[in-house]
């Protein structure tokens, strides 16, 4: 599935933030995040667990104070314009919390008062989308009813931009595919949607591009079909049968700059280069999927692979194969490729974070000085 609105205008950014830094007292939140989303994109904003996307989002909805940097959402400052923005923004949070007592209807009628619009069609229609009983009362319902109200509560005044952070948790199959087609229809009509997760597959699915955060700070933006089509590939090998030959191969390709994740469980030999295997994540995904592939009866290895083509296929060349695929990487494995612990990638994080850096100011240098935000 792809994103809908082809025409991402060229005009002022929907959101704009320059070395964006929150601290909670000394502790990190997020530290000098770039980000330059154009308007009528689909933008994933992609990392683990206390990475720093919620507190991005807050930042930019004026909901926690910035400690430094700029943050502007179609060019109003979000601290000082706050009001304006909020009406033109529809925002799903993670964990949604309502007061007892009040049935859907009541809540959302409620919450509409603030937009000077009238939103009852709307929210018949998004209700009818999802699925969604209005008269029930919002405390007797599921946490993926819940979950409802908020996606209604976010779309009912048709929003310039949304902002979802999370959204699919608590939401079954079935609604999450009406959620995601929602969310193209939506994006069609021109909003903007920024789409904070840590499911790749969800990103995958609808977005036109992605920052990955990591450790509060933005290592790399990317298109989701330049991240597919990375430099990295997943190769597998196939010997004839397991012999020290094939484990001398292994060994061979174990000293080879450019090899990570090397996975050859099945030749008995070294299952790891380095604590690649382990940290990079790649060997689950990559061997499970590549070796695959390879006859059965076979004994098979896998590995990332990021280099000179040239000097991987004269490496295959001299070992005595019976099969070889080389792939795209998942893109789990890309993401993964992001998230090396410093150490022997600790400068392949550096880069990635000084690249990602010079695209968005390289972007915002481009398009012109006045799309700085305005303080
Ligand atoms: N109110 C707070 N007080 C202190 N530290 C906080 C607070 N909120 C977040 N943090 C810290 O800021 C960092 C970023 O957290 P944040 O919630 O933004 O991450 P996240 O990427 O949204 O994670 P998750 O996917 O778990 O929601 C974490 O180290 C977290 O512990």
């Amino acid at each position: 599935m792809e994103s809908g609105n082809r025409g991402v205008s060229c005009e002022t950014p929907a959101i704009l933030t320059w070395h964006l830094t929150k601290r909670y007292g000394k502790a990190r939140g997020i530290e000098d995040v770039n980000l330059n989303v154009h308007e009528g994109e689909i933008f994933g904003f992609i990392g683990p667990n206390g990475a720093g996307k919620s507190t991005t989002i807050r930042t930019l909805l004026g909901l926690i104070r910035r400690t430094s940097g700029e943050a502007s959402i179609f060019g109003l400052d979000c601290d000082r314009d706050r009001t304006h923005i909020l009406e033109q923004v529809g925002y799903l949070p993670s964990e949604v919390f309502y007061y007892d007592g009040m049935r859907a209807r009541d809540l959302l009628k409620y919450a509409a008062s603030f937009y000077r619009k009238d939103c009852s069609a709307r929210i018949r229609e998004l209700s009818a989308k999802l699925g969604l009983n209005l008269d029930q009362k919002v405390e007797d319902m599921s946490l993926g009813n819940r979950k409802k109200v908020g996606i209604v509560q976010g779309l009912m005044h048709s929003p310039r931009l949304i902002i979802l952070d999370e959204p699919t948790s608590g939401l079954d199959p079935l609604v999450q595919r009406a959620f995601f087609d929602l969310m193209l229809e939506e994006n069609r009509r021109g909003a903007t949607i920024l789409f904070s997760s840590h499911i790749l597959s969800e990103v995958q699915r609808i977005c036109d591009r992605v920052a990955i955060i990591r450790e509060g700070r933005v290592v790399a933006v990317r298109s989701v079909a330049e991240m597919r089509r990375s430099a990295v590939k997943r190769v597998t090998i196939g010997f004839a049968e397991s012999s020290t030959a094939a484990a001398a191969a292994v060994r061979t390709l174990e000293a080879m700059p450019g090899v990570r994740s090397l996975n050859a469980d099945a030749i008995g030999a070294s299952a790891s280069a380095g604590s690649d295997a382990q940290s990079s994540g790649g060997s689950d995904s990559g061997s499970g999927a590549g070796g695959d592939r390879i006859a059965s009866g076979t004994a098979s290895a896998s590995f990332l692979y990021e280099g000179d083509c040239n000097a991987l296929i004269a490496a295959l060349a001299g070992l005595d194969l019976a099969d070889v695929e080389i792939a795209e990487p998942t893109l789990e494995e890309v993401f993964m490729h992001y998230y090396q612990p410093d150490g022997d990638s600790g400068e392949l994080c550096a880069l990635d974070a000084r690249t990602a850096e010079a695209q968005n100011r390289g972007m915002t240098e481009n398009r012109g000085a006045a799309e700085r935000p305005a303080r």
